[in-house]
């Protein structure tokens, strides 16, 4: 059992930060909270340990009792929309970042659950915010600025919800409006362009913001976090929906395509420096009336794996005004579930497994298996997996969220599930937890890896996991799939987004290189935080001037050299 103790230093931000503000005004209801940074009790309320979850009892959590928006008690940030447009300044770093970490992180998520009086109610609905953390020789500056996407711009002019978002769709004054309305979904015209899931460094330099629509491909300067224009696909495959999650590297942009109307998934592939997709392949669904969900995939070195989930579209479920429990998707057990591997080279489905039933969002890695010969005799796959549980996507509603007492625990169970898909012909996959859930609080979900084993055999993952009770994963975890062990980061409350990380140059072991997340404190507040990779111990923290909405994905982008 590992505790380990605890270490404080005081900042006082009134003196620290230097920040420029940009108040949106509008017709939006954005409060104009005052920026508070006198805290110079922040050091005695910390509270943060490596804790050994198994062993650990349970600590409280705080009451998080919220509105839609801001107001200037001190409660948890990470449900709360961000408190103005824009901002950008340096932070007091606390500890010591390290000197070769120069550029900068990018992160994405929605920030922003109101329009005027009108409330979202879904995690996924909130208007994108981008936060920026640039690292340059152990100084930090941190902006956060709102994605201008089509979306975002028309409901700050017309006060109202003008796109269909994840739960959300646009009421209408009357009948001939509903029809027009449907008309435009069917033409995704009156679907959402608020890319608020991830961003992505592209091989050409390029950064776009990305949601689950393909008008929803947005392109960002990572310096200014302006809004540049529309990704415009410049191929004519057409459809109106992609995964959320591309495989991303400097030579290729990969991702799936579902057909929601012949149930299959197109693979394509994108060049650097290029708008066109090309097809790499298709994959038929083996069962079910519409294709899984496809939040992400994973790949090998040679190879796309296309996950076939019982979660799957709904066509009715995309034509209601009201939410339903399962929002766009429904759950279909009898329709079962499979993995697909397709070879990149060739397009060809070498094999097609049915595997327990499983629900994801989010894919870790995948890599070969090979004989003695060095023949590839399947893969593995590794995901975060709600174990075949649905309500997680309930969980993820704002009320839940900030309803939480503190008490209950609410988060189901999720582990690290392992795929083997063989390549013998056999009909059967596995899936199995890689490591005792227990190791992790069974909380599982916001994965990175280094990406330089991206596809390749791997040892370490970084992801949330949970102390409960809780409602929502509130650890920071580094995964040994070797030893199948987890570190766990804890900060009493608090919830970090999505470990992401950064390898050192140069560096020859996999988890050389450091953390970086940002948390929502209990008292309302936030910092940027950056844990060693190996250790994963704290390095550096850098308190922001408030609390910022809770963050989704991210990405780095090295400073140019000059
Ligand atoms: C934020 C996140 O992780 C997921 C966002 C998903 C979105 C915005 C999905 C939007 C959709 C529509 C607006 C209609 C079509 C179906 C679907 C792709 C779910
Ligand atoms: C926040 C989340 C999914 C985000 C998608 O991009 C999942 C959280 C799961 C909790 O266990
Ligand atoms: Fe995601």
């Amino acid at each position: 059992m590992a505790s380990l103790a605890l270490s404080a230093s005081g900042v006082n931000l009134n003196k620290a930060v230097s920040g420029k503000f940009d108040d949106f005004r509008g017709g939006f209801s954005f409060s104009f909270g005052s920026v508070t940074t006198n805290d110079s009790s922040f050091a005695k309320k910390r509270n943060t340990a490596i804790v050994s979850i198994a062993t650990q009892p349970p600590p409280g959590v705080v009451g998080n009792p919220r509105t839609g928006k801001n107001d200037e008690t001190k409660k948890l940030a990470a449900w709360t929309s961000v408190k103005q447009e824009r901002w950008e300044g340096e932070l007091t770093v606390e500890g010591e970042l390290p000197l070769w970490l120069n550029g900068t992180y990018l992160r994405n998520g929605p920030g922003l659950w109101h329009v005027g009086d009108y409330n979202f109610r879904h995690l996924f609905d909130g208007y994108a915010t981008l936060v920026r953390l640039r690292f340059e020789n152990g100084h930090l500056v941190m902006g956060h600025r709102q994605l201008e996407s089509d979306a975002y711009i028309a409901a700050k002019k017309n006060n109202k919800l003008c796109y269909r978002e994840f739960s959300e769709v646009p009421k209408q004054d009357n009948f001939l409006a509903y029809i027009g309305e449907l008309a435009n979904l069917f033409s995704g015209a009156s679907l959402t362009d608020n890319a608020n899931t991830g961003v992505v460094h592209l091989g050409d330099g390029r950064v776009v913001c990305l949601t689950e629509t393909q008008k929803g491909s947005i392109i960002i300067d990572p310096d200014t976090l302006d809004t540049l224009g529309k990704f415009e696909y410049s191929d004519t495959l057409g459809g109106l929906i992609h995964s959320a999650h591309p495989i991303v590297t400097d030579s290729e942009f990969l991702t799936l395509l579902p057909d929601l109307i012949n149930p299959g998934y197109l693979v394509v592939r994108m060049e650097p420096g290029t708008n066109e997709r090309k097809v790499i392949g298709r994959v038929d669904c083996r069962n079910g009336p519409a294709p899984g969900w496809v939040h992400s995939f994973p790949v090998t070195e040679h190879y796309v794996v296309v996950p076939e989930m019982p979660l799957r579209y709904c066509a009715q479920n995309l034509l209601k005004a009201e939410p339903t429990p399962l929002y766009k998707f429904e759950w279909h057990p009898e329709s079962k579930a499979f993995v697909h591997v397709m070879c990149k080279a060739s397009g060809k489905v070498v094999a097609s497994v049915e595997v327990p039933l499983f629900v994801t969002f989010h894919f870790i890695n995948a890599y070969e298996q090979t004989d003695e010969d060095g023949r590839v005799i399947g893969v593995v796959a590794d995901c975060c997996e709600h174990s075949a549980d649905t309500t997680i996507l309930d969980k993820l509603r704002l009320n839940s969220l900030r309803s939480y007492s503190g008490e209950e625990d609410v988060l189901p169970d999720a582990r690290v599930g392992r795929f083997v898909i063989p390549f013998d012909g056999s009909p059967n996959g596995k899936l199995e937890a890689a490591l005792n859930p227990d190791e992790h609080g069974r909380g599982m979900d916001m994965c990175s890896i280094n990406p330089d084993f991206l596809g390749k055999p791997y040892r370490y993952a970084y992801a949330c996991g949970a102390v409960r009770p809780c409602n929502f994963p509130n650890t920071l975890t580094k995964l040994d799939l070797v030893d199948k062990k987890a570190k766990n980061w804890y900060d009493e409350g608090a919830v970090p987004s999505e470990p992401f990380f950064v390898a050192r140059p140069g560096a020859t072991e996999e988890d050389d290189g450091v953390v970086i997340s940002m948390i929502s404190d209990k008292n309302g507040e936030g910092y940027a935080l950056v844990l060693d990779g190996k250790s994963f111990e704290e390095i550096a923290r850098a308190k922001f001037p408030y609390g910022l909405p809770y963050g989704l994905h991210g990405c780095w982008v090295p400073k140019k050299s000059p």
